[in-house]
């Protein structure tokens, strides 16, 4: 199944941050997504994972098939690397942590509490968890930050692996992965304000 962005407004405390978002993402497909600090990526990418609703627009194909990784990574500290993963595979009704904990690097730190982790290996235990979602469509916010660069290569890997396993991947990040990925510029998107709200600004300057 597809997943289809059309026409999207998306908002920021309110304010509209890009317009006419619109993309189709398939199976087996990346799609990355560039643009400055501020551009918008992150408020898109929220919209569209359903943590937040558009102003315009509509996003199909995302009902109960996206499994979103951001900044925030929902990790539970006091639980080891496995119980975290257990615990995530378990709301998901998947069976198997071991590819995960594999492809991860995470085997040797399996009985390690997460809360004693390093930067880098949290954010291996998140990107981990998507694994075991076993849901086919991966939304990442700057899912390298932290990673060194066998980390990063790692992950590049996981990726290839669900894309050629027909899922498909939607991702913010400033590093070239070495995917075959397609790319979306969010910049000319950016919304115009209205004149209605230049002058309520104004009024406030
Ligand atoms: N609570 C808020 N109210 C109003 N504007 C906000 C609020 N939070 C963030 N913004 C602004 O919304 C815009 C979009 O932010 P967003 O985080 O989506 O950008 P981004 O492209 O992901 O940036 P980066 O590459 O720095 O992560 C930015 O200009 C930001 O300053």
């Amino acid at each position: 199944m597809d997943l289809i962005v059309s026409d999207l407004t998306v908002t920021r405390g309110g304010v509209p941050v890009l317009e006419g978002v619109g993309f189709v993402l398939r199976p087996g497909q990346a799609l990355v997504l560039r643009g400055p600090n501020g551009a918008g990526k992150t408020t898109l990418l929220r919209t569209i994972a359903g943590l937040q609703p558009a102003l315009k627009g509509s996003v199909s194909g995302a009902e109960d098939r996206i499994a979103y990784a951001a900044h925030a990574d929902g990790i539970k500290q006091v639980l080891t690397v496995a119980e975290n993963l257990r615990l995530w595979a378990d709301v998901f009704g998947q069976a198997d942590i071991q590819p995960a904990l594999e492809a991860f690097n995470l085997v040797e730190l399996r009985d390690r509490a997460a809360g004693s982790l390093s930067a880098g290996q949290k954010r291996r235990l998140g990107l981990a968890r998507l694994m075991v979602t076993g849901r086919p469509v991966w939304v990442l916010d700057e899912p390298t930050v932290s990673l060194d660069v066998a980390s990063v290569a790692l992950f590049a890997d996981a990726v290839r692996l669900h894309l050629a396993g027909g899922g498909s991947a939607l991702m913010a990040t400033h590093i070239d992965l070495g995917l075959e990925a397609e790319v979306l510029d969010v910049t000319p998107h950016k919304a115009v304000l209205t004149n209605a709200l230049e002058d309520f600004d104004e009024a406030f300057l």
